[in-house]
């Protein structure tokens, strides 16, 4: 274990981050790239959930089956098929078979401490860690402790104490469970619902509500259930578990079915057997075992965003936002302020707010910036929007045979520029950045049409719609 660097006896550092996922990560590189010294403290493998457990592995799974849904779409090309097998091997070699070393390496090459352990605060600007070899060290810092922690999945109470999957166990699926129920309709259980079908279950997915990514446009909901019902997924809307009875689960490890078959009735009194029940209900920043007691604080301190001068939470254990590239960015945010000229730039607040872009890898794909078009009126916005669905649009029609896509923007009539923008289609996470570009930098309509799309690419979806809401 590596507590110390040879050059700091005393465990101090000017920055102290606890969780080396994605975002712990960058805010240690950014502030060691401008001279401050960092440790990085981790209690299981450096690189996060993210590498691990959920982006990586996840979108390791997808792409190859995304390709083959393609074939299946092009004429001239014989439809190929996903071989189990090979899939997992190229999740495992995408993981790096779940060892970290070379990762650990990458960060102590930047310069940073990496100290493996659980870190836990124990007084103002102290972290107490225990390390896996029993020992226990205190660090120091000398400007600010960051908590980059990440989340932890949410656990229904029906399923409270009875062994069953969350998106852990799904990302690195080592049995692949005959019948699998998933529960929850966000882009955890789209996603794992495209993974394990492929990879040879039948799901069934119950959903509480109505719709499939609620978050997004409502139009998102019907084409994603037709694709995934296509591909032999059956979606129950307004379902959930009202008893569940597994009696001889066993927690057999990640990845690992977790017993016998589970039997679920659900509210409406069907009963439905399974070998596995995938938890896709949500994740909450994980800060129950950074003891915020110990300095006189609780998680609703961090949720509300009243942590002392030198105390922050950021990435998904901030609460703000559970998606890697924001919280990265708030981690570059972070680090600028810290190794600003300011004498004391910890005293400056995380203020800037870019709108939020998002993609979710289901085929078609669900690419999204900013707001909604519900969302823009609740905010009391005046606007306009435009729709245009893909085969409509000679270059967006070309990339599959009966292609599947629709785009929306909403325009904010006082500005006339883009507030929003959800792009569905088969390389539409790829699209976004035009749209993002728009939002961030609000540029108006009529400058957004200079800007002339390539023939035949899918980006001539935008002549279309600006054309919709040109003056
Ligand atoms: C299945 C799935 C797929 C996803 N796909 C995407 C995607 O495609 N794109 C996207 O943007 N987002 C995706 N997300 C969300 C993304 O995983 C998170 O937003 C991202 O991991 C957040 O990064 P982080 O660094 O804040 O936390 P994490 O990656 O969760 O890392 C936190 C680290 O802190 C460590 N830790 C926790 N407590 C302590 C402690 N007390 N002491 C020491 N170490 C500790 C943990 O072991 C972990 O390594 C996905 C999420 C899931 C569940
Ligand atoms: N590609 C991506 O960007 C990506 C992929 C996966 C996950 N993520 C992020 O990870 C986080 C977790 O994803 P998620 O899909 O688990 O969360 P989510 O909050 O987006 O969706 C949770 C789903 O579970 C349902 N649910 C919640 N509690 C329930 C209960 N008690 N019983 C039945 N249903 C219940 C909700 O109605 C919803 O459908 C999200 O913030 C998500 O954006 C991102």
């Amino acid at each position: 274990m590596s507590t110390t660097s040879p050059t700091n006896t005393e465990n101090r550092y000017d920055v102290i981050v606890i969780g080396a996922g994605p975002v712990g990560e960058t805010l240690a590189e950014k502030v060691v790239a401008n001279g401050l010294s960092a440790a990085l403290v981790e209690h299981d493998l450096v690189g996060g959930d993210c590498a691990y457990y959920a982006c990586k592995p996840s979108k390791a799974l997808l792409r190859p089956i995304q390709i083959a849904k393609a074939s299946q779409y092009l004429t001239g090309v014989r439809p190929t098929t996903i071989v189990a097998d090979d899939l997992l091997a190229r999740r495992n070699e995408k993981v790096s078979h779940y060892h970290d070393a070379a990762q650990k390496w990458t960060m102590e090459d930047l310069g940073i401490t990496v100290v493996r352990g659980h870190g836990r605060l124990n007084g103002e600007r102290s972290v107490e860690v225990h390390g896996s070899d029993g020992a226990t060290h205190t660090l120091h810092a000398n400007r600010v402790v960051a908590l980059t922690t990440g989340t932890v999945a949410n656990i229904p109470p029906v399923f409270e104490g009875i062994p069953v999957w969350d998106s852990k166990d799904a990302t690195a699926v080592r049995d692949v469970p005959a019948r699998l129920v998933i529960v929850g309709g966000g882009p955890v259980a789209c996603e794992a619902a495209s993974w394990m079908s492929a990879l040879g279950s039948k799901v069934t997915m119950l959903v509480r509500e109505g719709l499939l990514l609620g978050k997004f446009e409502p139009f998102v909901s019907d084409m994603i259930a037709d694709q995934l019902t296509e591909a032999g997924i059956d979606i129950q809307f307004f379902t959930e578990a009202a008893e569940v009875c597994r009696p001889d689960g066993m927690d057999h490890g990640v990845g690992e079915i977790k017993g016998g078959p589970v039997a679920l009735r659900t509210k409406a009194g069907d009963t439905i057997e399974a070998d596995e029940v995938l938890l896709a209900t949500g994740r909450r920043p994980d800060l129950g075992a950074v003891d915020l007691e110990s300095v006189g604080l609780s998680a609703d301190d961090v949720l509300e965003d009243n942590l002392p001068e030198w105390l922050y939470a950021i990435g998904d254990a901030g609460g703000k936002y559970q998606l890697t590239h924001m919280g990265k960015y708030q981690a570059r945010t972070l680090a600028k302020q810290l190794t600003s000229v300011a004498e004391h730039p910890e005293d400056d607040v995380l203020d800037t707010e870019p709108p939020i872009t998002q993609v979710v890898f289901t085929d078609p794909q669900v690419a999204s910036v900013g707001l909604t078009e519900d969302a823009a009126r609740e905010s009391g916005y005046d606007i306009v929007t435009a729709e245009v669905d893909f085969a409509a649009v000679k270059g967006a029609a070309l990339q599959r045979d009966n292609v599947v896509g629709r785009a929306k923007i909403v325009v904010d009539k006082a500005t006339n520029s883009l507030i929003g923008a959800t792009l569905v289609g088969p390389e539409a996470g790829e699209m976004l950045h035009a749209a993002s570009i728009a939002v961030a930098a609000q540029i108006p309509v009529p400058m957004l049409q200079e800007a002339v799309p390539v023939f035949p690419t899918a980006s001539e979806i935008w002549v279309s719609l600006l054309e919709q809401v040109g003056a």
